[in-house]
């Protein structure tokens, strides 16, 4: 039998895939996560054809590229996984998770259901946490409160957020379930969930 322990090792920490309804409070709790954890976690910047909010950086929060240069690079084997979102394209290239894995650090993937299931057919092995709402009414409250939607965008990510509250509850499809009620709450618990991998990269950076 070969050993996988050396290769394993090698392949350093287990990713992080953070998926959920929009407006569930992913991108919230994955800042939080970074900011607390500096130097153990590192975020798997997208590429997207979206237009940037206010207060969004290129190369940061997105790659921001138009559907012609996405679609080129896809052709092109550059994307692990993509997908298509409230009208447009979403997705991780094999880049973006390498910049973050050659630190050494966490990589955490913050994408969409299809982003789960195409992830899942692919050797990345991550920790699948899935972000919830406490209710749609609430979801509806906190899109509409984050006034980055017009209310066509804001429609379809309700719509999506409907299927993707179904799926969630598929068993195993998530290895943690966190409903985001109280933001310290949720944190608490997407931390409690993580504290084994935090303290190997802890150990292993150490060292
Ligand atoms: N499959 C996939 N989904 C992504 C990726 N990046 C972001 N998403 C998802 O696309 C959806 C829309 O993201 P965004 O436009 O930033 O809106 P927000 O979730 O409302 O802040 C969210 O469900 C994200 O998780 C990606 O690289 N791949
Ligand atoms: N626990 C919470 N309680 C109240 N508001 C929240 C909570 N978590 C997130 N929010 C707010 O809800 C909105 C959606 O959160 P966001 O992190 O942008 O979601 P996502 O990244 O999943 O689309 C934001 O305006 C955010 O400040």
């Amino acid at each position: 039998m070969r050993d996988h322990t050396k290769e394993k090792a090698m392949a350093g920490p287990r990713p992080v895939v953070m998926s959920g309804p929009s407006g569930a409070g992913k991108s919230t709790l994955l800042k939080k996560l970074l900011k607390e954890f500096d130097g153990v976690f590192g975020f798997s910047v997208s590429h997207t054809t979206r237009s940037p909010r206010p207060g969004e950086e290129n190369g940061k929060d997105y790659h921001y590229v138009t559907r012609e240069v996405m679609q080129a690079a896809i052709a092109k084997g550059e994307f692990i996984e993509n997908a298509e979102f409230s009208g447009n394209m979403y997705g991780t290239s094999k880049a973006a998770v390498q910049a973050v894995q050659a630190k050494n650090l966490i990589c955490i993937l913050d994408i969409d259901m299809q982003g789960v299931k195409n992830i899942k057919r692919t050797d990345l092995n991550p920790i699948y946490v899935s972000i919830q709402p406490p209710s749609m009414e609430t979801l509806e409250k906190r899109l509409r409160d984050r006034k980055t939607e017009s209310e066509e965008s804001l429609q379809k990510r309700l719509r999506a957020a409907k299927v993707d509250m179904e799926i969630s509850k598929e068993p195993g499809l998530f290895d943690v379930l966190i409903i985001n009620d109280d933001l310290d709450l949720a944190y608490g618990k997407l931390k409690d969930a993580l504290l084994e991998e935090i303290q190997k990269v802890r150990d292993t950076n150490k060292s």
